[in-house]
């Protein structure tokens, strides 16, 4: 069955945002984006095309020099907002010294919950990403893979309408990578909350998303916006499938053409 669903409203969009740094740097241009309801949109794109500030924006960590973001619903206002949200970096950045159940409690605990009310919902999350019998081990006796799990369930711990992910994957190892691309996929379906995921992979971003962002930079802009309109659940018949390769050769193309002999490290 095909899940994807697209809202007619926004849960954000970007209107015309530019952001320029003190130093003269035009690090995006004029963005504009509608990012509904579980969609799954990469940003893909060669180092320094704006892919970070953008992300960066929508997270509410730098402000746009011109143009607006618009929130719909609830998070329009700035403390629900911050709950809607979720992060995950390329560093899983976890608390050595906690237990991987306090790492994933800290958002609630930020915000108040208790760690015994809190007890049944990190719960849930670990054993979203299939961690449920890893909550009373330090970080130190994970894989990076199983960080990076963590990383995620922290990310998910208060629900959130849209997480955004900057290279969350790009340190691991190809099958680790692949798994964790798998697992990503189906807590997305069963969850149904927006991802925004920022790559250099045209081969991640073609397995992943349901929307493509190509971008280029100096200044940093978006070329293109590529739909890739297949089913989910998507699996190795997809990955190993000529449709998928004709998609990869497409957005392979399209930022190729953009770049106009500018280095591409994807
Ligand atoms: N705080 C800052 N001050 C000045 N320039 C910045 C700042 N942050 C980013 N830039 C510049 O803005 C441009 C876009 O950077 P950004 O990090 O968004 O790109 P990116 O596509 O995420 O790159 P990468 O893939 O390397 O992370 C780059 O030229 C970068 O050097």
């Amino acid at each position: 069955m095909n899940m994807q669903h697209h809202d007619a409203s926004a849960l954000v969009r970007l209107n015309n945002v530019s952001k320029r740094f003190a130093n003269g740097t035009l690090a995006l241009q004029g963005m504009s984006l509608d990012c509904g309801e579980h969609d799954f949109i990469s940003f893909l794109g060669p180092s320094g095309c704006g892919k970070s500030t953008a992300l960066r924006l929508i997270a509410g960590l730098t402000r746009p020099s011109s143009g607006e973001l618009a929130w719909s619903g609830a998070a329009s206002r700035g403390a629900e907002r911050d709950r809607e949200l979720g992060f995950v970096f390329q560093e899983p950045t976890l608390m050595p010294w906690a237990r991987v159940f306090d790492n994933v409690w800290l958002p609630l605990k930020l915000s108040g919950v208790s760690r015994e009310a809190a007890a049944p919902v990190v719960k849930d999350a670990l054993e979203m990403v299939g961690l449920s019998r890893f909550a009373e081990v330090y970080p130190r006796e994970l894989s990076g893979g199983m960080k990076m799990r963590v990383s995620i369930a922290r990310a998910l711990v208060t629900r959130p309408r849209l997480l955004l992910m900057d290279e969350p994957f790009a340190a691991l190892d190809e099958m680790t990578r692949i798994k964790l691309n798998n697992d990503l996929l189906s807590i997305w379906r069963e969850h149904r909350f927006s991802i925004i995921f920022v790559t250099h992979s045209v081969y991640e971003s073609v397995y992943l998303s349901n929307r493509i962002v190509v971008m280029a930079p100096r200044p940093g802009r978006v070329i293109e916006e590529i739909r890739i309109d297949e089913p989910y659940p998507r699996g190795d018949a997809y990955r190993t499938s000529t449709r998928y390769n004709a998609h990869c050769a497409a957005v392979s193309q399209s930022l190729h053409g953009a770049l106009h002999g500018v280095d591409i490290d994807h």
